[in-house]
């Protein structure tokens, strides 16, 4: 109890993250605020549900702009389970979906069926479920057959269920949610968006909802991100009727505003045009945590590997009990440095003729990316959730949404390209009021990239390396100051010399070889203002080998890298060319 009074009290002086008020003051029904307190814990209302909670229940459509970890999830499931529950007639699964969320990665999906699981459990009769890609469809088909009241899914598997599952009973669907809507549209899922709302009747006149409806009510829609851009306003213009905006609270801007009307250029439709004008301009500032403190590590590329490793280890032995997330750009760079991670083996300080080595990091290691199996996926997120101290290698499929409990710190190994995906990578942690640390690593020819979060209100101080580095011992060496670059110091030179003979293995070498291609893949496919930033053609790739620990080198037109080369235009091509730094949808 005192616990908790001292972090809510913390977290108001943190940044204003819980309201005064409870959560039946903002219209929710006792029986359901009497779940939030006891199957999730919650005493009360953060600010944004505060805010967002009595708007949703009155019907209007609403987007959401609150920073990461301030509590959106139950912000729209709240106001969605209080109208099903008091429905009356009783609803029933034969009356199939009412409620549809849309997610973009399927960690998500099970993530926020979980919470509708807690929510819903004094609520028998409005039933939860899911689909997602990776999932046996025909197990979903007779599960939506059956009726799933409140339906969470990944836009592919939705579309695909609309077209080809014809039990799949719609007409009373009266919600539909975009969670992390800017990210769905930037994976490409623009179309399927456009597709489903049509199938859906629900484009903006589409005013009866579709199919006729035993019930009456009218469509809302609603969505919600922590960085709301212009691609959300075409998804807006789309989706949303008359809706209100809904942030945290800022001196600069109310806290519900009205969407401004666009200007008359724009104006050639007879009913008025929505834009995101609080967040609409590239230029804006991003509301990150105030409790995270952000530093960045300058970095020669040739030293990446062997400081990512010594930061690693100094996190790792400064805390008995320390969550760490580490940021991939690609699938391959987590396979390799998920082996190198956990088998390799380094004794700097032991005598001459010792042969006791120890593993070089002794903590539980995870990774998570989009070409795993789906049963390893899940079982990855499912445990890193539950574990205490725990690193975990993560492409972006771990940016968006995902709440892993107690994370300490984020390193972004490879750089996040835009800065909506800085915000989202670091609101892994530093969750609702909670204390945490990220770390960005730049080499020095990219470091104009903090000018470019600078932009957006977002501020980096410089990581203490060498004193880290110093820190570390090294058998009958002291470190003297005698090196002019990082890459030339004592513990990195002795530690890159092992990392090099531990990759020269032939079960680990092919993998530093594909990691190493797709990384320079990745590298050369940022777009727009980035590519100013991350200049492939300023690489050294002799460099960018060191930091795979490759002694050499591999070729860039060989079988590997040509290979995915020719992937990557496949998959541009199928979705007509997307104007994005990704290249497939499996990050
Ligand atoms: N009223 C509340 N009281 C206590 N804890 C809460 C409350 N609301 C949410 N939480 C907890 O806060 C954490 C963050 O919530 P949630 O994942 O919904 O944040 P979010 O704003 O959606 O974040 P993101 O933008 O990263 O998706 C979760 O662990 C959730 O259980």
């Amino acid at each position: 109890m005192v616990a908790a009074k001292k972090k809510s009290a913390k977290a108001a002086e943190d940044g204003d993250i819980f309201s005064a008020s409870t959560f039946s003051s903002l219209g929710l029904h006792s029986n359901l605020c009497d779940q939030l307190q006891e199957r999730l814990g919650f005493k009360g209302p953060t600010l944004v549900q505060a805010q967002a909670i009595p708007v949703i229940l009155s019907g209007r459509h609403v987007l959401v702009n609150a920073a990461t970890g301030t509590g959106k999830t139950v912000a729209y499931l709240a106001p969605v389970v209080h109208h099903l529950s008091l429905q009356q007639p009783r609803i029933q699964r034969s009356d199939g979906t009412f409620a549809l969320v849309l997610v973009p990665t399927r960690e998500l999906c099970l993530q926020v069926h979980e919470i509708l699981h807690k929510l819903l459990h004094r609520f028998h009769w409005i039933v939860p479920g899911y689909v997602m890609g990776g999932e046996k469809r025909e197990k979903e088909k007779a599960r939506l057959r059956k009726g799933i009241s409140i339906l969470v899914a990944t836009p592919g598997r939705l579309l695909d269920h609309l077209k080809h599952t014809s039990s799949f009973s719609h007409t009373n669907l009266r919600w539909i949610i975009f969670d992390e809507a800017d990210r769905i549209l930037e994976l490409g899922f623009g179309k399927e968006i456009e597709e489903i709302l049509d199938l859906l009747g629900s484009r903006k006149h589409a005013k009866d909802g579709g199919a006729s409806s035993k019930f009456e009510f009218q469509r809302q829609n609603l969505l919600l991100s922590a960085t709301l851009n212009e691609k959300v306003n075409h998804l807006a213009k789309m989706s949303l009727e008359k809706p209100v905006l809904i942030g945290m609270p800022d001196k600069k801007m109310p806290s519900i505003t009205k969407f401004e009307p666009l200007g008359s250029s724009d104006s050639d439709t007879e009913e008025p045009q929505y834009s995101v004008k609080a967040t609409g301009s590239t230029n804006e500032d991003y509301k990150l945590p105030a409790q995270l403190t952000q530093r960045y590590v300058k970095v020669p590329c040739n030293a990446r590997l062997a400081v990512l490793l010594s930061i690693l280890k100094h996190l790792f032995e400064r805390e008995t009990s320390e969550k760490i997330v580490l940021f991939f750009s690609t699938c391959d760079a987590v396979d390799f440095h998920y082996s190198l991670l956990s088998e390799f083996q380094f004794k700097p300080n032991s005598g001459p003729g010792s042969e006791l080595k120890q593993k070089f990091l002794r903590c539980k290691t995870f990774r998570l990316h989009g070409n795993m199996e789906q049963v390893d996926r899940r079982t990855t997120f499912e445990t890193f959730k539950t574990e205490k101290s725990a690193l975990l290698l993560s492409t972006d499929v771990s940016a968006r949404g995902l709440d892993f409990p107690k994370v300490r710190c984020i390193i972004q190994y490879d750089s996040p390209g835009e800065a909506t995906e800085y915000v989202h990578r670091v609101g892994r942690t530093a969750r609702l009021g909670e204390r945490g640390d990220s770390i960005l690593f730049l080499q020095p020819i990219e470091i104009d990239y903090l000018k470019e979060l600078e932009k957006h209100g977002v501020s980096l101080v410089e990581y203490p390396l060498l004193k880290v580095l110093d820190s570390f011992p090294l058998y009958g060496q002291q470190h003297v100051r005698k090196f002019v670059s990082i890459d030339a110091h004592p513990w990195v030179l002795a530690l890159q010399k092992a990392l090099e003979a531990f990759t020269d293995q032939p079960n680990i070498k092919p993998l530093a070889k594909n990691a190493f291609c797709s990384w320079v893949r990745a590298y050369t496919a940022h777009r727009g203002e980035l590519k100013r930033i991350f200049v492939a053609k300023k690489l050294h790739l002799g460099h960018v080998a060191k930091s795979f620990a490759l002694k050499e080198q591999p070729s860039l037109v060989g079988g590997s890298f040509h290979k995915q080369a020719q992937k990557r235009k496949r998959d541009e091509r199928q979705k007509g060319g997307m104007k994005k730094r990704k290249f497939n949808r499996k990050t």
